[in-house]
């Protein structure tokens, strides 16, 4: 590197940049024409996970794979790693200026900037940017906790009635886009009212939350379980006929009819039972709205004809 003075102050600027690479959380490197490191400071050398005088006089693509046997500096998942190498010396030999994000073991994360210049030497600096990381992670978790609590019932943990929504206009988009079956059951736990009357409100909510527990093991990961309201709950069933839909209301009704629902106050077994109406998506339906009117109306039916029972 050659010496550079200022006329004014008569100083060495170059030894000042030196000085100031090093105490900078930034790194900094400098790769002559065959990928050779001819000048580092050690933040960069850390990405290699190595020191300054180790990288210096070293290529990148040595550097690298020491990073990736030792497991040190930056993270390159890889099982092939001489393919991962060639494809990126392919990508920068290509580009003549490029910016990335790169992580390291040690848990930062650098904003790389690589310009190849004109006199074939490669310049590389990176900004630490592991606090922006950090906080950009805690603020997408904090974003998914809210997340999870607009869209889940409280008492029962399962899907509320916004979420209810949302998953509906979803599925029933898709399921039209690529004309597959949908269906949606609506249940309702027959007398609830008796319940809460015998039991309390308390031993009310005990029974919809252990109700819902227990519906939600005999749905598939797919289906979405819903309480829309009261002790009234909605089960989304993609990719599922009319036959299938009402086998699986059928399961859902016999079990919960044959299941000890305990309350804890009065140390009481209870029993229950659900009428559930079942709709499939016609040709004729635009939205979610069309299966919920025809599986509220047969619900509704099935309520008059005795309860306990899937129309
Ligand atoms: N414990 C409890 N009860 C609730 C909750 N939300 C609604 N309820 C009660 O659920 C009962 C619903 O009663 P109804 O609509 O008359 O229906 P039902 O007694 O189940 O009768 P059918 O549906 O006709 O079989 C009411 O007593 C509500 O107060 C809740 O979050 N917790």
């Amino acid at each position: 590197m050659g010496v550079f003075m200022s006329k004014s102050t008569n100083v060495c600027l170059e030894s000042i940049f030196l000085e100031g690479l090093e105490i900078t959380p930034n790194c900094f490197g400098v790769l002559d024409d065959n990928r050779t490191v001819i000048y580092c400071n050690n933040h960069f050398a850390s990405i290699f996970g190595v020191t300054k005088e180790q990288a210096i006089g070293q290529d990148t693509g040595t550097l690298l794979r020491h990073a990736w046997e030792s497991k040190q500096g930056v993270i390159i998942n890889t099982d092939d790693f001489e393919q991962w190498l060639a494809n990126l010396n392919k990508l920068h030999d290509e580009v003549a200026l490029n910016e990335f994000e790169t992580d390291l073991i040690d848990g930062r994360w650098f904003k790389m900037t690589r310009v190849n210049l004109d006199s074939g030497h490669v310049m590389l600096l990176g900004v630490d940017i592991t606090q922006l990381k950090n906080a950009q992670k805690s603020l997408e978790e904090a974003h998914q906790h809210i997340e999870n609590l607009v869209n889940t019932d409280q008492l029962t943990g399962v899907h509320n009635r916004r979420a209810y929504h949302q998953i509906a206009k979803q599925e029933c988009a898709r399921a039209i886009r690529f004309n597959q079956p949908l269906s949606l059951l609506v249940i309702d736990i027959d007398y609830f009212k008796a319940i809460n009357d015998n039991y309390g409100h308390i031993g009310g909510d005990e029974i919809l939350k252990e109700f819902a527990q227990n519906c939600d093991k005999l749905l598939r990961q797919s289906d979405s379980l819903s309480r829309i309201g009261g002790e009234e709950f909605t089960a989304i069933l993609p990719m599922t006929d009319n036959n299938d839909a009402r086998l699986i209301a059928e399961r859902i009704r016999a079990q919960i009819a044959q299941h000890p629902f305990y309350i804890s106050k009065t140390c009481t077994g209870v029993n229950i039972t659900v009428s559930i109406g079942c709709s499939s998506l016609t040709k004729e339906d635009n939205s979610m709205h069309d299966l919920f009117c025809r599986a509220d109306k047969a619900l509704y039916l099935a309520k008059h004809s005795g309860r306990n029972q899937v129309l």
